[in-house]
């Protein structure tokens, strides 16, 4: 979670916007915002989680689990909430970390096993081995709480990553073998800890579990300062599981200081927006669009202003004319400026970005020596103006016929096998909103197109 997980740097400590104007809209967005959520503080887990808690010195004032219509379990407002408070601050007690797992019965294998395992496989072993101890795990309570099963493209059919849009898939296929090695590469750490348990510890550290804790690590986890130990491999050891507090759910509307505050060794969330009592309270876990939400986090965010669509290098080559010359020079021009990635639609139109790549690759033979002024972003010609919006609106159509296609075939789908139905409502989801960003793309393109016209 909250881009401390692995593979990620670190976005949660965002600074919040302080002037008048961000302080307007955050209110205009707050008042906007639906709840409808239901408490589910009376049930058995929460009751006992909340136990757990005050065992450890922490009892919350400000919010209480519940179900919400959109997003699903998340944290509720037990009072209105002002800007700049701390709304949850959770002592260190509660915290999972590498610590936790080196003080306790793992502490003495990762310490003699060579290579020194990963602080990513200390937690997962963890997370897997005290699953498995049951009512004698002293993290029962929380254990109880975290999801049976997870969203994230590893955890999906196949046939449904095979849905994905094709920079999606390609990450998505990456994820899969980055955990299938992650597994292959620690069975003998795991049969190393055999002593500790009574079943063979191929049946209790499967792909399966390891693959529930590693999503729970790469969902859920807050960053931490880094630190160093010579028992674990040189990978940031930058993770913390913070029980309760990751019942948050991600808004891109909202802004947080998120972090652990050494003076009062807790970890500490402080909000940037208000909301009122009974409203979900949101946190951020980072500026990012659908595809990373859904690669990392396993969900799309309905109206997230920071979704595109991405433009790859074999759409763009596609709508060019074949004739071009000057064409590999082109390419070669915006691969070594770093122009040929992240390309994108946005609900503000083709990005600043993408036209500049089309402006270049769109140059005629006699204007080709220009090609600099054009990444300066100067305007060279109409003519340059009008085929690279031209070949902008012909790009966008065609990622709407696609899209279409992808809809219609998903929906389809959906028809033939129930059993996937909510794998295929979230890359639905995705498509969906990656056509209203087309078709808002398209309008704004039109308008663009007119003068021209
Ligand atoms: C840190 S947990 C938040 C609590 C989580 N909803 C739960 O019930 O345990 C992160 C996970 O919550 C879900 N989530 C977070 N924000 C969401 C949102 N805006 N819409 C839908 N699901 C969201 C995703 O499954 C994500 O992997």
């Amino acid at each position: 979670m909250f881009d401390g997980a692995p593979d990620r740097s670190c976005s949660f400590g965002m600074k919040m916007g302080r002037g008048r104007t961000s302080r307007i809209r955050r209110r205009k967005l707050f008042r906007s915002s639906v709840s409808g959520g239901v408490s589910e503080s009376y049930k058995p887990e929460f009751i006992e989680l909340k136990k757990w808690l005050k065992d450890r010195k922490f009892e919350d004032t400000n919010l209480i689990p519940a179900c919400f219509p959109g997003t699903g379990r998340g944290l509720m407002s037990k009072t209105s909430l002002r800007e700049g408070q701390v709304i949850i601050s959770l002592p260190e007690s509660c915290l999972l970390t590498t610590d936790t797992v080196i003080r306790s019965y793992l502490g003495a294998y990762i310490a003699k096993w060579h290579p020194p395992p990963s602080p990513l496989l200390a937690l997962c072993t963890f997370l897997v081995s005290e699953k498995h101890a049951g009512d004698q795990s002293l993290w029962k309570p929380y254990l109880e709480i975290l999801p049976k099963a997870y969203t994230c493209p590893v955890c999906l059919e196949p046939e449904v990553v095979n849905l994905f849009p094709k920079p999606l898939k390609a990450k998505a296929e990456e994820q899969r073998t980055r955990v299938q090695e992650f597994f292959s590469s620690s069975r003998d750490f795991f049969s190393s800890l055999q002593p500790l348990f009574a079943e063979a510890v191929e049946s209790i550290f499967s792909y399966r579990a390891l693959l529930w804790a590693w999503c729970t690590v790469n969902t859920r986890a807050v960053y931490v300062k880094p630190r160093q130990r010579r028992c674990f491999s040189a990978e940031p050891d930058t993770c913390a599981l913070a029980p309760y507090l990751d019942l948050l759910n991600h808004s891109p509307r909202v802004q947080v200081e998120a972090a652990f505050n050494e003076e009062t060794r807790c970890y500490e969330i402080r909000t940037a927006s208000r909301c009122r009592k009974r409203e979900e309270v949101f946190i951020c876990y980072g500026p990012h669009d659908n595809q990373r939400l859904l690669l990392d986090y396993g969900f799309v965010s309905v109206h997230n202003p920071h979704a595109c669509v991405y433009v790859s290098e074999d759409i763009l080559v596609k709508y060019l004319p074949s004739i071009d010359k000057q064409m590999n020079k082109k390419i070669s021009i915006l691969k070594d400026h770093d122009f040929i990635e992240n390309l994108t639609f946005g609900w503000d139109g083709p990005s600043w970005r993408l036209l500049t790549a089309l402006k270049l690759l769109c140059l005629a033979a006699e204007e080709f020596m220009c090609w600099k002024r054009i990444l300066l972003g100067e305007v060279i010609s109409d003519t340059n103006e009008k085929t690279s919006l031209d070949m902008a609106q012909k790009i966008c159509h065609y990622f709407t016929e696609e899209t279409n296609a992808m809809l219609e075939k998903i929906s389809h789908m959906k028809g033939e096998d129930v059993a996937l139905i909510n794998q295929l409502t979230l890359v639905e989801t995705l498509w969906t909103e990656e056509l209203k960003i087309l078709q808002a793309s398209a309008e704004i393109l039109s308008s663009l197109q007119a003068p021209f016209r």
